[in-house]
Protein backbone atom coordinates (compact mmCIF):
# COMPACT_ATOMS: atom_id res chain seq x y z
CA UNK A 1 0.00 0.00 0.00
CA UNK A 2 1.35 3.25 -0.93
CA UNK A 3 1.58 5.77 1.51
CA UNK A 4 2.00 9.62 0.90
CA UNK A 5 1.73 12.98 2.77
CA UNK A 6 1.75 16.30 1.13
CA UNK A 7 2.62 19.43 2.62
CA UNK A 8 2.38 18.67 6.17
CA UNK A 9 3.49 21.63 8.46
CA UNK A 10 2.43 21.46 12.27
CA UNK A 11 3.01 24.18 14.78
CA UNK A 12 3.29 23.68 18.65
CA UNK A 13 2.83 26.55 20.85
CA UNK A 14 3.55 29.17 17.67
CA UNK A 15 6.38 27.74 16.89
CA UNK A 16 6.91 25.68 13.01
CA UNK A 17 7.96 22.48 14.17
CA UNK A 18 7.30 20.39 10.87
CA UNK A 19 7.66 22.61 7.80
CA UNK A 20 5.83 21.51 4.67
CA UNK A 21 6.81 17.98 4.80
CA UNK A 22 6.41 15.83 1.45
CA UNK A 23 6.96 12.20 1.31
CA UNK A 24 5.81 9.54 -0.80
CA UNK A 25 7.03 6.40 0.71
CA UNK A 26 8.22 3.67 -1.50
CA UNK A 27 5.83 1.19 -1.42
CA UNK A 28 6.67 -2.56 0.35
CA UNK A 29 9.46 -1.39 1.40
CA UNK A 30 11.54 -0.26 4.79
CA UNK A 31 11.87 3.19 4.71
CA UNK A 32 13.75 5.08 7.83
CA UNK A 33 13.78 8.74 8.73
CA UNK A 34 16.70 10.11 10.56
CA UNK A 35 17.50 13.40 12.38
CA UNK A 36 19.16 14.68 15.31
CA UNK A 37 17.13 14.83 18.91
CA UNK A 38 14.13 17.34 18.49
CA UNK A 39 14.49 17.59 14.42
CA UNK A 40 10.58 16.51 14.27
CA UNK A 41 10.56 13.62 13.05
CA UNK A 42 7.59 12.02 16.20
CA UNK A 43 5.81 14.93 15.33
CA UNK A 44 5.57 14.70 11.89
CA UNK A 45 5.10 10.52 12.36
CA UNK A 46 1.99 11.59 15.10
CA UNK A 47 0.85 13.87 12.17
CA UNK A 48 0.69 10.85 9.84
CA UNK A 49 -0.77 8.55 11.94
CA UNK A 50 -3.42 11.44 12.81
CA UNK A 51 -2.42 11.99 16.71
CA UNK A 52 -1.10 15.41 16.14
CA UNK A 53 -3.18 18.58 15.00
CA UNK A 54 -1.50 19.74 11.44
CA UNK A 55 -1.81 23.58 10.28
CA UNK A 56 -2.25 21.65 7.09
CA UNK A 57 -1.20 18.87 4.92
CA UNK A 58 -2.67 15.64 3.40
CA UNK A 59 -2.39 12.19 3.76
CA UNK A 60 -2.82 9.56 1.62
CA UNK A 61 -3.12 5.74 1.42
CA UNK A 62 -3.34 4.28 -2.06
CA UNK A 63 -3.90 7.87 -3.06
CA UNK A 64 -7.61 8.33 -0.69
CA UNK A 65 -7.03 11.12 1.67
CA UNK A 66 -7.81 9.73 5.17
CA UNK A 67 -8.96 12.82 6.35
CA UNK A 68 -12.67 11.31 6.32
CA UNK A 69 -11.72 7.45 7.33
CA UNK A 70 -12.97 6.42 10.56
CA UNK A 71 -10.35 5.08 13.36
CA UNK A 72 -10.83 1.77 12.37
CA UNK A 73 -10.87 2.34 8.57
CA UNK A 74 -7.54 3.75 9.42
CA UNK A 75 -6.24 1.02 11.92
CA UNK A 76 -7.59 -1.38 9.27
CA UNK A 77 -5.10 -0.61 6.70
CA UNK A 78 -2.20 1.21 9.06
CA UNK A 79 -0.63 -0.20 12.66
CA UNK A 80 1.50 2.69 14.58
CA UNK A 81 4.34 1.32 17.26
CA UNK A 82 4.58 4.87 18.99
CA UNK A 83 7.62 6.02 21.58
CA UNK A 84 5.83 5.60 24.45
CA UNK A 85 3.78 2.59 24.91
CA UNK A 86 2.25 3.63 28.18
CA UNK A 87 -0.35 0.62 29.14
CA UNK A 88 -1.74 1.29 32.99
CA UNK A 89 -4.58 -1.25 33.15
CA UNK A 90 -3.81 -4.91 34.00
CA UNK A 91 -3.88 -7.03 30.62
CA UNK A 92 -1.74 -10.12 30.01
CA UNK A 93 0.67 -10.39 27.07
CA UNK A 94 -2.03 -12.35 24.96
CA UNK A 95 -4.64 -9.25 26.33
CA UNK A 96 -2.55 -6.74 24.79
CA UNK A 97 -1.52 -9.04 21.65
CA UNK A 98 -5.37 -9.66 20.61
CA UNK A 99 -6.09 -5.42 20.92
CA UNK A 100 -4.45 -5.84 17.59
CA UNK A 101 -8.02 -7.23 16.30
CA UNK A 102 -9.94 -4.63 17.23
CA UNK A 103 -10.76 -3.39 13.55
CA UNK A 104 -11.58 -5.97 12.80
CA UNK A 105 -15.15 -6.00 14.74
CA UNK A 106 -17.90 -4.58 15.07
CA UNK A 107 -19.17 -2.90 18.54
CA UNK A 108 -20.35 -5.89 20.12
CA UNK A 109 -18.31 -8.38 18.96
CA UNK A 110 -15.35 -9.64 21.17
CA UNK A 111 -13.29 -12.57 19.59
CA UNK A 112 -13.74 -13.58 16.34
CA UNK A 113 -12.34 -17.03 15.08
CA UNK A 114 -8.98 -16.49 14.11
CA UNK A 115 -8.16 -13.69 16.48
CA UNK A 116 -6.77 -15.75 19.14
CA UNK A 117 -4.34 -17.41 16.36
CA UNK A 118 -3.33 -14.33 15.01
CA UNK A 119 -2.57 -12.91 17.81
CA UNK A 120 -0.15 -16.20 18.99
CA UNK A 121 1.44 -15.95 15.91
CA UNK A 122 2.45 -12.33 16.13
CA UNK A 123 4.07 -12.96 19.45
CA UNK A 124 5.43 -15.62 17.98
CA UNK A 125 7.45 -13.81 16.05
CA UNK A 126 8.24 -11.21 18.33
CA UNK A 127 10.08 -14.19 20.55
CA UNK A 128 7.02 -13.59 23.01
CA UNK A 129 4.29 -16.95 22.74
CA UNK A 130 5.42 -18.15 25.91
CA UNK A 131 4.97 -14.76 27.99
CA UNK A 132 1.34 -15.05 26.92
CA UNK A 133 0.37 -15.22 29.69
CA UNK A 134 2.11 -13.01 32.00
CA UNK A 135 1.00 -9.19 33.12
CA UNK A 136 2.23 -7.14 30.97
CA UNK A 137 3.22 -4.31 33.57
CA UNK A 138 5.60 -7.20 34.74
CA UNK A 139 7.99 -7.05 31.53
CA UNK A 140 10.97 -5.58 31.35
CA UNK A 141 11.01 -2.69 28.82
CA UNK A 142 12.38 -4.87 25.63
CA UNK A 143 9.90 -7.08 25.94
CA UNK A 144 7.06 -4.78 26.80
CA UNK A 145 8.30 -3.43 23.32
CA UNK A 146 8.49 -6.12 21.21
CA UNK A 147 4.65 -7.10 22.87
CA UNK A 148 3.47 -3.65 21.30
CA UNK A 149 5.06 -4.56 18.10
CA UNK A 150 3.37 -7.70 18.18
CA UNK A 151 0.02 -6.47 18.72
CA UNK A 152 0.67 -3.86 15.68
CA UNK A 153 1.81 -7.20 13.80
CA UNK A 154 -2.11 -8.43 14.80
CA UNK A 155 -3.36 -5.90 13.08
CA UNK A 156 -2.22 -6.99 9.44
CA UNK A 157 -1.79 -3.89 8.50
CA UNK A 158 -0.70 -2.73 5.06
CA UNK A 159 1.60 0.22 6.30
CA UNK A 160 3.52 0.18 9.26
CA UNK A 161 4.58 3.21 11.34
CA UNK A 162 7.58 2.96 13.88
CA UNK A 163 8.67 5.17 15.99
CA UNK A 164 12.21 3.89 17.66
CA UNK A 165 10.87 0.56 17.79
CA UNK A 166 14.10 -0.65 19.14
CA UNK A 167 14.72 1.53 21.28
CA UNK A 168 15.13 -0.86 24.56
CA UNK A 169 16.21 -3.72 23.17
CA UNK A 170 19.18 -5.67 23.06
CA UNK A 171 21.39 -5.68 19.70
CA UNK A 172 19.81 -9.36 19.44
CA UNK A 173 16.39 -8.42 19.39
CA UNK A 174 17.87 -5.53 17.53
CA UNK A 175 18.70 -7.33 15.06
CA UNK A 176 16.14 -9.65 15.19
CA UNK A 177 12.98 -6.93 15.02
CA UNK A 178 14.58 -5.17 12.22
CA UNK A 179 15.31 -8.23 10.33
CA UNK A 180 11.38 -9.20 11.39
CA UNK A 181 10.13 -5.84 9.73
CA UNK A 182 12.46 -5.91 6.88
CA UNK A 183 10.28 -9.45 6.02
CA UNK A 184 7.40 -8.47 6.28
CA UNK A 185 7.19 -6.77 2.30
CA UNK A 186 4.69 -4.02 3.72
CA UNK A 187 5.25 0.00 3.49
CA UNK A 188 7.19 0.83 6.46
CA UNK A 189 8.34 4.15 7.72
CA UNK A 190 10.46 4.39 10.84
CA UNK A 191 12.01 6.74 12.68
CA UNK A 192 15.66 5.82 13.82
CA UNK A 193 18.33 6.62 15.39
CA UNK A 194 20.87 4.29 14.81
CA UNK A 195 22.19 4.90 11.31
CA UNK A 196 24.36 1.94 10.87
CA UNK A 197 21.32 -0.41 11.21
CA UNK A 198 19.36 2.28 9.02
CA UNK A 199 22.19 2.19 6.57
CA UNK A 200 22.34 -2.26 6.99
CA UNK A 201 18.59 -2.64 7.30
CA UNK A 202 16.50 -0.15 5.10
CA UNK A 203 15.83 0.24 2.09
CA UNK A 204 15.39 3.54 1.82
CA UNK A 205 16.39 6.89 3.84
CA UNK A 206 14.89 10.61 4.79
CA UNK A 207 17.18 12.55 6.46
CA UNK A 208 15.37 15.69 8.69
CA UNK A 209 16.88 18.52 10.07
CA UNK A 210 15.12 21.64 12.03
CA UNK A 211 11.46 19.79 10.49
CA UNK A 212 12.45 19.58 6.95
CA UNK A 213 13.34 16.48 4.78
CA UNK A 214 16.71 17.69 3.63
CA UNK A 215 18.29 14.51 1.52
CA UNK A 216 16.60 11.43 0.90
CA UNK A 217 17.15 8.27 -1.43
CA UNK A 218 18.83 4.60 -0.66
CA UNK A 219 21.43 4.27 1.72
CA UNK A 220 24.31 4.46 -0.62
CA UNK A 221 23.10 7.91 -1.93
CA UNK A 222 22.43 10.06 1.24
CA UNK A 223 24.50 8.39 3.85
CA UNK A 224 28.02 9.80 3.27
CA UNK A 225 30.66 11.95 5.47
CA UNK A 226 28.72 15.40 4.29
CA UNK A 227 25.41 14.58 4.94
CA UNK A 228 26.02 13.07 8.43
CA UNK A 229 27.95 16.06 9.20
CA UNK A 230 25.34 18.06 7.99
CA UNK A 231 22.70 16.49 10.06
CA UNK A 232 24.17 14.96 13.03
CA UNK A 233 27.21 17.45 13.39
CA UNK A 234 29.57 14.57 13.71
CA UNK A 235 32.47 13.56 11.87
CA UNK A 236 31.89 9.89 10.21
CA UNK A 237 33.80 7.62 7.75
CA UNK A 238 31.32 5.96 5.34
CA UNK A 239 32.74 2.64 3.86
CA UNK A 240 31.57 -0.75 2.59
CA UNK A 241 31.31 -3.57 4.58
CA UNK A 242 33.99 -6.84 3.86
CA UNK A 243 31.18 -9.23 4.36
CA UNK A 244 28.57 -7.90 2.59
CA UNK A 245 29.01 -4.52 1.26
CA UNK A 246 26.72 -2.75 3.01
CA UNK A 247 27.86 0.64 4.11
CA UNK A 248 29.22 1.04 7.60
CA UNK A 249 29.41 4.42 9.59
CA UNK A 250 32.72 5.00 11.86
CA UNK A 251 32.74 7.90 14.34
CA UNK A 252 35.52 10.03 14.23
N1 LIG B 1 3.69 19.30 22.96
C1 LIG B 1 4.80 20.01 22.72
N2 LIG B 1 4.99 21.23 23.28
C2 LIG B 1 6.11 21.95 23.01
N3 LIG B 1 7.09 21.55 22.18
C3 LIG B 1 6.94 20.36 21.58
C4 LIG B 1 5.80 19.52 21.82
N4 LIG B 1 5.94 18.39 21.07
C5 LIG B 1 7.13 18.52 20.43
N5 LIG B 1 7.73 19.69 20.73
C6 LIG B 1 9.03 20.17 20.25
O1 LIG B 1 9.10 19.91 18.86
C7 LIG B 1 10.43 19.57 18.50
C8 LIG B 1 10.42 18.26 17.73
O2 LIG B 1 10.10 17.21 18.62
P1 LIG B 1 9.99 15.70 18.12
O3 LIG B 1 9.66 14.88 19.31
O4 LIG B 1 9.11 15.64 16.95
O5 LIG B 1 11.51 15.43 17.66
P2 LIG B 1 12.24 14.09 17.32
O6 LIG B 1 13.01 14.31 16.07
O7 LIG B 1 11.28 12.94 17.32
O8 LIG B 1 13.23 13.96 18.55
P3 LIG B 1 13.89 12.71 19.32
O9 LIG B 1 14.93 12.17 18.38
O10 LIG B 1 14.50 13.36 20.50
O11 LIG B 1 12.81 11.73 19.65
C9 LIG B 1 11.24 19.52 19.79
O12 LIG B 1 11.95 20.73 19.92
C10 LIG B 1 10.17 19.39 20.85
O13 LIG B 1 10.61 19.97 22.06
Amino acid sequence: MRLEAENIAVSIAGKSIVKNVTLDVPEHKFSALLGANGSGKTTLLRAIYKTQKTDSGTVRLDGEDIARFSGKKIARRMAVMGQFNQINFDYTVMDIALMGRYPFHTLLEREKDGDYEAALEALSKVGMKDYRDRNFQSLSGGEKQRVVLARALTQNPKVLILDEPTNHLDIRYRLEILSIIKDLGITVLAALHDLGLAAQYCDYLYLMRQGEIVESGVPEAVMTPETIRRIFEVEAAVYPSPIDGKLMIQYL
